[in-house]
């Protein structure tokens, strides 16, 4: 019988305003040396908002409205035994402010970015695939990825073993209720 994987569930969080996004710089653990959104894992008992909302804060000292942006899923053959269940939510469209003070934590560093220059070599391959989408906010998404070798044999591989991006796709949600929001 095939090796089923478990599921970890993590959330993640993109504040966009006009003209430009938050992301922050990841100081240590999965994704070090990467920016990204804000968030983790989802804690036993939470929703994935309020787990969005509580790893916003913890990691880069703010709150502000969310809204669900997508989902994504992906495998890693680094870590056969997990499949990966991210959920993506951005800041609700046209707001321009937050509650807290912006600050870096131990795990994050945050920066704005303009949006014409996203540091997508600095952050997962995937990203870039999906993250128009998100800073849009026109339609919600699944996406998926497959993280494999770098090369199918063994031998040639170094002692991390890394991965890379090697197939994906994404699907448009049919979201009648958000297309009426647009049309209001
Ligand atoms: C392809 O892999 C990934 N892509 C993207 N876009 N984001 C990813 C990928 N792998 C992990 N992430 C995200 C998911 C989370 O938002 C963070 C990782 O969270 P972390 O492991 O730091 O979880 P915490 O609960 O904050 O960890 P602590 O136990 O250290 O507090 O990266």
């Amino acid at each position: 019988m095939p090796m089923i994987p478990r599921i970890r569930l993590y959330t993640n969080v993109f504040v966009v305003f006009e003209g430009k996004i938050l992301l922050g710089m990841k100081k240590r653990g999965v994704g070090e040396g990467l920016y990204n959104g804000f968030g983790g894992k989802v804690e036993p008992g939470e929703t994935p908002l309020e787990a969005a909302h509580r790893e916003l804060k913890e990691e880069c000292g703010i709150d502000l409205p969310l809204i669900h942006a997508g989902r994504l899923l992906f495998l890693s053959a680094a870590m056969p035994s997990w499949a990966f269940h991210i959920e993506l939510y951005r800041s609700a469209p046209g707001l321009s402010t937050y509650t807290g003070e912006l600050a870096e934590s131990d795990e994050m560093r945050p920066e704005w970015f303009p949006l014409s220059s996203i540091p997508y070599s600095q952050m997962w391959s995937g990203d870039k695939l999906w993250l128009p989408l998100v800073i849009t906010g026109e339609h919600r998404f699944l996406a998926r990825e497959d993280y494999d070798r770098e090369t199918d044999d063994a031998s040639k591989e170094d002692s991390q073993g890394q991965v890379e991006l090697k197939r994906w796709w994404i699907a448009l949600e049919q979201d009648p209720s958000r297309t009426e929001e647009k049309r209001k």
